[in-house]
C-alpha cells in the first residue's frame, strides 16, 4: 500500500482578526509527529504571563472595552490607509481579512503579536517546514517577536538538528521514538532559549488556535477550553459592518471636508482605569501596567500623528478640487433635474489637472454625460462599470439599487463529531459514545408581499446560516444550525453571480419559499464508526461546511397592466384613481421613480395588479430622462395601458416616440395589447386636441380612449377595456401552459454533487512541476470532513484512497516517489513506501490526550 505524506497542508480556517486571537490551522503533522501533549499541530501558540493573563480574564469587561476602542482606531486607521493606498476595493479587502495565504500568514500573525491581549510575551508558530523532503519532525517554532533570532546562525543549526526524511531514509535512526524524542528536545531547547522565560512559574504556553464552542462532555473527550475562543461568523460579520459603516463614515466625511477626523477619546488615548472593584486587587501590578501604558501611549500618538497628517492631506486635496472646479458638485439626482426643468446650457468645464469633467447640455439641448468625477471620488468610489454607466446617464440610486442586488450566502458548516467514550462505575468497555456533529443551517429564500423592492439588500448583504452544535459525550448528538430565511418581493429571479448568470431560481407567487442552499452535514461521531471487528474506534469527522455563493437577485414586477406614457401625463393619478394605490402625483416631469403597484378590483372576483411606471421619453434608449431600464418591468405585464398628455402640443407624435422606445427596448413589447388613453379631458385646451387624435390614430387601425384621471371620468371604460385583454390573455395563457421551468435548483446540484461517489473522480496532472490534482466531488467532500487528528482517520483515508483505486490511477498515470499530489484544499506528498505499519498505534497517555507511542 502506498502511503501519502503530508506537505505542510494549510488548512486555513476562520481567520480572524481584530484583537483576538486566530483559529488556524495551519496543517497536521506528518505520521506519527506527536508534540508536546498540550500543543495540537499547526496551532498558533502563544507564551503568556499565566498571572497577566488570568487578571485579563477577570478583568473582563474593561478590557472587552478598551479592545474594542483600539479596534475602532485601528479600523479607521486601516481605512485610511487602505484608501491612500488604493487598495482596489472594499471587497478585495474584506477577502484578504477572511483569508489568509500563505504569504499573509507572518503578517497577521505579526498583527496576533501586536494584538493586546493580556500579556503575550512572545507568539510562535509551529509550522511544518515548506522543503520538498518535509516528512518527519521538522517543526519549527518561529519567534515574531524577535524576527532577527530567525536568522541567526545558532538559530538554523538549531533548526537543521531536526532530521528530514533523506537523513532517515540515509540510514540515520528511523525509530519514530527517537526522532519524537529529537525533535522535543529541540522544540524545548528552542523555545527556552526564544523566551528565557520559560523557568518562571508564572509563564505558561497556551494554545489560541482553537475550535469554536466545543461543548463540555466526557472527560475522555478531547476538548479544547479555551480562554480566548475565535469570533464566530456573526461577529465577524458585525465587525465588518461595523469596518464598513466606518469607511463609508470618514469618506462622507472628507467628502464634506469635515473639520477633523479624529476622536482622541475613540482612539483610546485615554487610559482605561481600572473598575473601582479590581483597584485593590491589583495595586501590587500597578507599576507594570503603567509602563505597557506609557508604551501604548507613545505608539499610539504617533498613529494619531499620522492619521491626521494623512486627513489635513485630503482636506487640502479636496479644497484644491473645489476651488478648480468653482462649482458645486453635482450629483446624479440634481444634474436629473437639471436635465428636466430647462435643457439650460450651461459651460463645460474641465480642471487644469483633467480630474473633472462637468458636461450637461450638449450642442442639441440634449443632456449628455452628467457625472462627477475627482481625484477623491476616484479613489474612494468602488463602483461597477455598470453602475458608472448608469450614474452618468443621471439615474438616481435608488432606481438603480431597487431592482437589483447582489448578495452573498452561506450556507451553514455542520457540526464537528466527537471520540468520546462512555465511563461509568460497573460498567467497564462502556464502548464509543461520541456523538454526531448537528447539521448546519440551511439558507431558505422566499417571497414575501409586503417587500416591492430590493433595498433593503443595500444594507445587508451577507447571509449566514448558523453552524450546527459539535456532538457531545454520551452520545449526544449535536443540535442543528439555525436556518435563515431571505425575504424577497415577489417576482425576484435569483441568478448566479458569474458572466453567463445562470438563472437559479425564480419567485413569482407571494409566499413561495425554495431551499437555496442546504446547510452541510454533521461529522459523524466515534460511536458511529463501531463495527465488529473496531468496537473502540477513535476517530470523528469534522462536519461538512455549507456552501457558499454569491447571488445577483433582480426583481421583475409582477403586475398585468403596466400604464406607460410621457412623464406628466397623469400615469400615477389614473393609478390613484382606479385604485386604493397612493402614488406621488406633482406637475412635474419624473415625480414617479419606482415602479407603484395598485390591485384594481372590477368586480368581486376579478381583479388585477396595475404598475404605475416612470416616464419615457423620446430617446430614452439613448439614456435620455431616466433610461428605458425600468421598462423591464414591463416585460411581464399582459397588457398596457399608455396613457396620453392631453396637454401636450402634438399628442400624436408624443404616442408615435413613446411606441418606438418600446420597440425599441424590447419588440416584444410593442406587440403586447394595449390600450391608449387620452388623458386631461376636463381641460378644454385638451378636449380640443381629442377629436384630431382620434382620427388620426383610428386611420392608424388605433381605438382610443378618452379620459380624465383627475375627474374619474372615463377612467372605468379605459380599465375594463384593459381587464378584457387581461381576461383573454389569461385564457390563452391557459390553453398554452407556461414552459417547462429552466431553472436550476441549486439546492438539488449541491445535493447532487455531496452524494457524488468517491469513485468517480479525474486526475490533472502536471508534469513541470510534478504535481497531480485529484477532482471529484465525491473525494474532495471525504478530504474536508477528514479530522487528521486521529490517526485512525488518517489510515481510514488511506485505505479509501486505495479501496476508490486513486493510488491505482495514481501510479497507472506515473505517479513518482516525492511528487506532489492534491485533493481539494489538501496536499500530500507521494511515497512508494508501503510502510504503514511503523505508524504503529494510538495510545492513551497522561490527563486522556494522546501522545505518540512511548
Ligand atoms: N386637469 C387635470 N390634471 C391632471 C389629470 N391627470 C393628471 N393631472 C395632473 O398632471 C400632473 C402630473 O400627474 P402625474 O400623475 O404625477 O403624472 P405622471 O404621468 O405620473 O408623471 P411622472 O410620474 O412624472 O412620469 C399632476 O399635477 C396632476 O394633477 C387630469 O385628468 N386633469
Ligand atoms: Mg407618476
Amino acid at each position: 500500500m502506498e502511503l501519502l505524506c503530508f506537505k505542510a497542508p494549510l488548512l486555513s480556517s476562520g481567520f480572524s482578526f481584530g484583537g483576538q486571537p486566530l483559529s488556524l490551522r495551519l496543517g497536521i503533522s506528518s505520521h506519527g509527529l506527536s508534540l508536546p501533549s498540550q500543543i495540537r499541530p499547526g496551532s498558533v501558540v502563544c507564551k503568556v504571563n499565566g498571572r497577566e493573563r488570568r487578571k485579563a480574564q477577570r478583568l473582563g469587561k474593561s478590557q472587552e472595552a478598551a479592545r474594542k476602542r483600539d479596534e475602532v482606531g485601528r479600523k479607521r486607521e486601516e481605512a485610511l490607509i487602505r484608501s491612500r493606498a488604493q487598495v482596489a476595493s472594499a471587497s478585495d479587502d474584506r477577502k484578504r481579512k477572511n483569508r489568509f495565504s500563505e504569504t499573509t500568514l507572518v503578517e497577521n500573525l505579526e498583527n496576533l503579536y501586536s494584538a493586546d491581549f493580556g500579556g503575550v510575551m512572545s507568539v510562535g508558530v509551529l509550522q511544518l517546514r515548506e522543503e520538498e523532503e518535509i516528512p518527519v519532525g521538522s517543526l519549527r517554532v518561529k519567534d515574531l517577536s524577535s524576527k532577527s533570532k530567525l536568522s541567526t546562525p545558532e538559530y538554523q543549526a538549531q533548526n537543521d538538528q531536526i532530521p528530514t526524511v533523506s537523513e532517515l531514509e540515509a540510514g540515520a535512526d528511523t525509530s519514530l521514538e527517537v526522532v519524537h524524542e529529537r525533535f522535543t528536545a529541540v522544540m524545548e531547547e528552542t523555545l527556552t532559549e526564544l523566551d528565557g522565560k520559560s523557568d518562571d512559574d508564572d509563564m505558561e504556553w497556551v494554545e489560541v488556535g482553537v475550535d469554536e464552542d466545543e461543548e463540555e462532555g466526557d472527560e475522555n473527550v478531547e476538548i479544547w477550553e479555551g480562554d480566548l475562543p475565535p469570533m464566530t461568523p456573526e461577529e465577524e460579520e458585525e465587525l465588518l459592518r461595523e469596518a464598513e459603516k466606518e469607511i463609508a463614515e470618514l469618506e462622507r466625511a472628507a467628502a464634506e471636508g469635515r473639520d477633523s477626523l479624529i476622536d482622541q477619546t475613540e482612539l483610546g488615548l485615554e487610559s482605561e482605569d481600572l473598575e473601582p472593584e479590581f483597584e485593590e486587587e491589583y495595586e501590587e501590578e500597578e507599576e507594570e501596567e503603567e509602563q505597557e501604558e506609557v508604551l501604548n501611549r507613545s505608539e499610539k500618538e504617533m498613529k494619531l500623528a499620522e492619521l491626521k497628517r494623512l486627513v489635513q492631506q485630503m482636506e487640502l486635496e479636496i479644497e484644491a478640487d473645489n476651488a478648480s472646479s468653482g462649482d458645486n458638485p453635482s450629483t446624479a439626482v440634481e444634474a436629473r433635474g437639471s436635465v428636466v426643468k430647462e435643457n439650460k446650457k450651461r459651460r463645460s468645464k474641465s480642471s487644469d489637472d483633467g480630474d473633472w469633467e462637468v458636461l450637461y447640455a450638449g450642442p442639441d439641448g440634449k443632456p449628455q454625460a452628467s457625472a462627477r468625477k475627482s481625484k477623491f471620488n476616484e479613489q474612494y468610489s468602488v463602483e461597477e462599470d455598470e453602475e458608472e454607466v448608469c450614474k452618468e446617464r443621471g439615474i438616481p440610486a435608488v432606481m438603480r439599487c431597487f431592482d437589483r442586488a447582489k448578495i452573498y450566502v452561506k450556507a451553514g458548516n455542520g457540526g464537528n463529531g466527537v471520540v468520546a467514550f462512555r465511563r461509568e462505575k460497573f460498567v467497564p468497555f462502556g464502548g464509543p459514545s461520541g456523538g454526531t456533529g448537528g447539521r448546519g443551517g440551511h439558507v431558505y429564500i422566499e417571497a414575501d408581499s409586503s417587500m416591492n423592492s430590493l433595498l433593503p439588500f443595500r444594507n445587508k448583504v451577507h447571509f449566514r446560516a448558523g453552524r450546527g452544535a459539535h456532538g457531545g459525550g454520551k452520545s449526544k448528538d449535536g443540535a442543528a444550525g439555525t436556518d435563515i430565511t431571505i425575504k424577497v418581493p415577489p417576482g425576484t429571479i435569483i441568478r448566479e453571480s458569474s458572466p453567463e448568470g445562470k438563472v437559479l431560481l425564480e419567485l413569482t407567487k407571494p409566499g413561495q419559499r425554495q431551499t437555496l442552499l442546504p446547510g452541510g452535514a454533521g461529522g459523524r461521531g466515534n460511536a458511529a464508526f463501531k463495527t465488529g471487528r473496531n468496537n473502540a474506534p477513535q476517530l470523528a469527522e469534522f462536519g461538512e461546511e455549507g456552501t457558499e455563493m454569491w447571488v445577483e437577485l433582480e426583481l421583475k414586477l409582477v403586475a398585468d397592466v403596466g400604464i406607460v406614457g410621457v412623464p406628466n401625463a397623469g400615469k400615477s393619478t389614473l393609478l390613484s384613481a382606479i385604485s386604493a394605490a397612493k402614488p406621488e402625483i406633482a406637475n412635474y416631469p419624473f415625480t414617479t421613480l419606482l415602479p407603484n403597484l395598485g390591485v384594481v378590483a372590477i368586480d368581486y372576483d376579478a381583479t388585477m395588479v396595475v404598475a404605475d411606471l416612470p416616464g419615457l421619453l423620446e430617446g430614452a434608449h439613448t439614456g435620455v430622462g431616466l433610461g428605458h431600464e425600468f421598462m423591464r418591468h414591463t416585460e411581464r405585464c399582459r397588457v398596457l395601458v399608455h396613457v396620453v398628455d392631453g396637454m401636450s402640443l402634438q399628442p400624436e407624435e408624443e404616442y408615435e416616440a413613446v411606441r418606438l422606445e418600446l420597440q425599441l427596448f424590447n419588440p416584444e413589447l410593442a406587440v403586447k395589447p394595449h390600450v391608449v388613453a387620452f388623458n386631461k379631458m376636463d381641460i378644454p385646451e385638451a378636449a380640443k386636441r381629442w377629436e384630431s387624435f382620434q382620427s388620426n390614430l383610428r386611420a392608424k387601425g388605433v381605438e382610443a380612449f378618452c379620459m380624465s384621471a383627475a375627474t374619474r371620468e372615463g377612467t372605468e371604460e379605459v380599465i375594463r377595456a384593459a381587464h378584457t385583454f387581461v381576461r383573454e390573455q389569461r385564457l390563452n395563457a391557459q390553453d398554452y401552459p407556461e414552459e417547462e421551468e429552466k431553472f436550476v435548483e441549486v439546492a438539488e446540484m449541491v445535493r447532487k454533487q455531496r452524494s457524488s461517489p468517491i469513485e468517480e473522480f479525474t486526475i490533472v496532472a502536471d508534469k513541470h512541476t510534478r504535481s497531480w490534482q485529484v477532482n471529484g466531488a465525491g473525494l474532495e467532500r471525504f478530504t474536508q470532513m477528514t479530522n487528521w487528528e486521529y490517526f485512525e482517520a488518517v489510515r481510514r483515508f488511506q485505505h479509501v484512497l486505495a479501496a476508490s483505486g486513486v493510488n491505482r490511477a495514481l501510479r497507472d498515470q506515473g505517479v513518482k516517489e516525492g511528487d506532489t499530489v492534491r485533493v481539494g484544499q489538501l496536499e500530500f506528498q507521494w511515497l512508494d513506501s508501503e510502510d504503514m505499519a511503523n505508524l504503529g498505534e494510538w495510545k492513551r497517555g497522561v490527563r486522556g490526550s494522546k501522545v505518540w507511542p512511548h
